[in-house]
């Protein structure tokens, strides 16, 4: 069986990525997204193990110490890592998997997997971000003006990535990262991986 693809997705808090990345992996088989561990606090309707693993402090330097993380970053205050035994296990099993990360967890995989497909998530301004973190209804104004803050930072990495969109039009969006998984498994390599024998067969 070939190897699943790795994608990193990352975006300014509030661009919509969480609700883009859920929507992908609905509309298409063969592909998850990673559940990262975080020392942050749980959100009013997150599933710990779905949304994320919540851990402590205490646990997560643990993992740190174990070398268990493929990657991990501190990001506004909270530490947020990426898996490493469970992404290998599912690239192995052919699934394609997306990392939900930011830029500094990013240049960390990169440096690993060097044929790994980086997006990055756009908004279509400032203010609409804005709207968004306030509409969303997840944090206090305090931390809203943060991530405002935090956001241009985050957005000024957006030329180490590989691909870009803006996610404007929600469904417009959805169609150019569903074009993105599927040219990749379209390519070359891929296709030479996981239809050898029909090759064979065609020129035998
Ligand atoms: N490096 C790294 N960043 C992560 C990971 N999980 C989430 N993040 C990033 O942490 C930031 C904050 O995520 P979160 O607290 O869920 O806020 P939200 O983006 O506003 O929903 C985002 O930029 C995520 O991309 C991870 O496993 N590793
Ligand atoms: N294209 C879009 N147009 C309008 N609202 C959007 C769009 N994409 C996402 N949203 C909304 O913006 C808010 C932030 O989205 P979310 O996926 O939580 O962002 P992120 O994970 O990047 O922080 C949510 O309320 C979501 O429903």
């Amino acid at each position: 069986m070939s190897q699943g693809t790795l994608f990193i997705v990352s975006a300014p808090s509030g661009a919509g990525k969480t609700t883009l990345v859920r929507e992908l992996i609905e509309s298409l088989d063969g592909i998850q997204v990673s559940v990262s561990h975080t020392t942050r606090g749980q959100r009013r309707g997150e599933v710990d193990g779905v949304n994320y693993h919540f851990v402590t402090v205490d646990e997560f330097e643990a993992m740190i110490a174990r070398g268990e993380f493929f990657e991990y970053a501190r990001v506004f205050d909270n530490f947020y890592g990426t898996s490493r035994p469970a992404v290998e296990a599912l690239l192995e099993a052919g699934q394609d998997v997306i990392l939900e990360i930011d830029w500094q967890g990013a240049r960390q995989v990169r440096e690993q997997m060097t044929d790994a497909v980086s997006i990055f998530i756009l908004p279509p301004s400032r203010d609409e971000l804005e709207r968004r973190l306030a509409n969303r209804g997840t944090d206090e104004h305090a931390t809203i003006a943060r991530r405002m803050r935090d956001a241009v930072s985050e957005m000024s990495h957006y030329d180490e990535y590989d691909y870009l969109v803006i996610n404007d039009d929600f469904t417009t969006a959805l169609r150019e990262l569903q074009s993105l998984v599927i040219s990749r498994r379209l390519s070359l390599a891929r296709v030479k991986e996981s239809h050898g024998p029909l090759l064979d067969a065609l020129l035998s």
